[in-house]
C-alpha cells in the first residue's frame, strides 16, 4: 500500500475535488475531507497550517484565518511502475473556467490530449463570484469522467488563491462587451481584472510560471498582466491568436481544394482583432508559397483576410453565441505546438513580447509573429519571413492599433509614460458580430 497525499484549497463553500490515479487493477482512491484553517505568517509570509480537524463544510472559521478545504486521501496502488513512468504534477489555472471555452478546453487537459498521457495535471480552477455555482457542476463533471490524469482540482474565486505554484495560467475569464460599450471602457474594465491577476501570477505562481491570454482584448490585457508581473519572464507571456491561424489555414484549404494538413508557415501578425494579418505572402500550400497555388490575387488580398478576421462575427450571426469549442481547440493546439518541436518551414502564430524583435514592430507591445519551439514549452520568432510593401502596411495598420489601445491602458501600466485613450473609431474582436 502506498499512501499518497494531496491537499486542494477552495475558499468558500464548494466541494474541492481530487482524483488519485486508479492503478491498472482499476481500483479507486478512498478520500477523506478534512476541514483546515489556515492564516498567513505574518514573519514568513508563508500559510501557517493553524488547525486541522475532519470537519462540516460549514465549520466556523476564526477571524483572520481562510477555510482551506483540504483533500487527503490513500489508495491502493499493486502497480508502482506505472506511477514510477509518470511525470512530475503539473499545475494549471484557468481562469473563466465555468464559461463557454473553459466547458470544452477543461476535458481535453484532463485527459492528457494537450500535455501528454504521461504527464499528471491539478487543475486550479477560477471563477467570478457569480460563477460559483458553474465552477462547482463543471467540477463534479470533470470528476465524473474519471480522468487518472487529473490528480486534483481546485476551485476559488481569488486569484491569489488559485494561483498559488502554477506552472500555467490559461487566462480565458473576461468581460464581454455590454450593449453600448465602447472598446476604451472594455479596455479598462478588462485591464482592471488582468492587472489584478499578473500581480496575483508574480507573487504566488511557480518562477518559471507561462501564461496564455485569451480573455478579449487578449494582445493589450496580456500587455498589462506582464506589466503588472515584473518577477516572471516577459517572455512567458502569450495572447491566442491560434484560433485566427486556424481559421485561415481552413480558408485557404477551401479555396485550393487542398487537405488542410497541406497549409503550412501560416502566420497571424498584430492584433486579435479585425486589424490581425493573415500572412498569405508566407503561407505555403503543399510546399508552394500560397500565391504561386491560390492565383487570385484579388481575393487573397480583398476577400481571404476580412473572412479570417470576421469569422468569429459571422459565426454569432449563425449561431447566436461566439465561438467555444474553435477556440478550445486552438487553446490546445496553442499548447502542443510549444510541446512539440516545430517541422523545419513551419511556423506557429503566438502574441508575444516585442522586445528584440527582428521585424522593426514596436519593442513593448504583445504583437502575433511567426514561432517555432524545439519542444520544450520555449520559443523564438521566426526571422526571416519576407515582408513586402502589401504585409509591411497592414502589419503597420495593426500595430498602430495596438499603440492606441496600450496608450488607453496606461493607468494600469506600472512606469508607462502616456495614458491618453485616443481610440475614437470602434474596432470590432473577432468574435463580435
Ligand atoms: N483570443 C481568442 O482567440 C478568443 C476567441 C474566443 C473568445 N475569446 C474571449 O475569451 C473570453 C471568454 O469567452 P467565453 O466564451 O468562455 O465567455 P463566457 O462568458 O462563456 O465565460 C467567461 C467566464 O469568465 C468568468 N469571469 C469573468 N470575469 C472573471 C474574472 N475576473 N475572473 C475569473 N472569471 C471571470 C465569467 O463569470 C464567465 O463564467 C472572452 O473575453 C472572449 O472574447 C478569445
Amino acid at each position: 500500500m502506498q499512501q499518497v497525499a494531496a491537499s486542494t484549497a477552495f475558499i468558500g463553500s464548494a466541494l474541492p475535488l481530487r482524483r488519485a490515479p486508479s492503478n491498472r487493477a482499476g481500483r479507486l482512491p478512498r478520500a477523506s475531507l478534512v476541514c483546515r484553517a489556515q492564516k498567513q505568517d505574518g514573519q514568513t509570509g508563508g500559510k501557517r497550517l493553524v488547525a486541522s480537524s475532519a470537519a462540516t463544510l460549514d465549520a466556523p472559521v476564526e477571524e483572520g484565518y481562510q477555510s482551506v478545504w483540504t483533500a487527503s486521501y490513500d489508495f491502493d496502488n499493486e502497480s508502482p511502475e506505472l506511477t514510477k513512468s509518470w511525470k512530475k504534477t503539473m499545475k494549471v489555472a484557468v481562469t473563466g473556467a465555468a464559461g463557454q471555452i473553459s466547458n470544452h478546453l477543461l476535458f481535453m487537459l484532463a485527459s492528457g490530449e494537450v500535455f501528454g498521457r504521461d504527464q499528471p495535471i491539478q487543475l486550479q480552477l477560477l471563477g467570478s463570484e457569480r460563477s460559483r455555482e458553474a465552477l462547482e457542476g463543471v467540477a463534479m463533471e470533470l470528476e465524473d469522467s474519471l480522468y487518472p490524469l487529473l490528480r486534483e482540482v481546485q476551485l476559488g474565486i481569488d486569484p491569489r488563491q488559485v494561483f498559488e505554484g502554477a506552472d500555467w495560467a490559461l487566462l480565458i475569464g473576461a468581460k464581454p462587451r455590454g450593449p453600448g460599450m465602447e472598446r476604451k471602457d472594455l479596455l479598462d474594465i478588462n485591464g482592471q481584472i488582468f492587472a489584478e491577476q499578473g500581480r496575483a501570477l508574480n507573487d504566488v505562481a511557480s518562477r518559471d510560471c507561462k501564461m496564455l491570454v485569451v480573455g478579449n482584448p487578449c494582445n493589450t490585457n496580456a500587455l498589462i498582466g506582464m506589466a503588472n508581473a515584473p518577477d516572471l519572464p516577459k517572455r512567458n507571456w502569450h495572447a491566442l491568436t491560434r484560433l485566427d491561424e486556424n481559421r485561415a489555414k481552413c480558408q485557404l484549404a477551401l479555396k485550393s481544394g487542398k487537405f488542410y494538413t497541406s497549409v503550412t508557415n501560416m502566420t497571424i501578425w498584430g492584433n486579435h482583432s479585425t486589424t490581425q494579418v493573415p500572412d498569405f505572402v508566407n503561407a505555403k500550400i503543399g510546399g508552394k508559397r500560397v500565391p504561386a497555388v491560390v492565383k487570385d490575387v484579388q481575393w487573397l488580398k480583398e476577400e481571404f483576410t476580412p473572412k479570417v478576421a470576421n469569422r468569429g462575427g459571422a459565426l454569432i450571426k449563425k449561431w447566436g453565441r461566439s465561438s467555444a469549442a474553435s477556440t478550445a481547440v486552438s487553446i490546445a493546439d496553442h499548447l502542443r505546438s510549444l510541446y512539440t518541436p516545430t517541422p523545419p518551414g513551419d511556423c506557429f502564430s503566438t502574441g508575444v513580447y516585442t522586445e528584440g524583435n527582428p521585424y522593426g514592430v514596436d519593442e513593448d507591445l504583445i504583437f502575433s509573429m511567426p514561432c517555432r519551439s524545439d519542444g520544450d514549452g520555449d520559443y523564438e520568432i521566426i526571422d526571416d519571413f519576407v515582408i513586402d510593401d502589401w504585409l509591411q502596411a497592414k502589419i503597420k495598420e495593426t500595430e498602430e492599433e495596438l499603440l492606441k489601445e496600450r496608450d488607453c491602458v496606461g493607468h494600469l501600466i506600472p512606469g508607462a509614460t502616456r495614458a491618453v485613450c485616443m481610440i475614437t473609431e470602434d474596432t470590432m474582436l473577432p468574435g463580435e458580430a
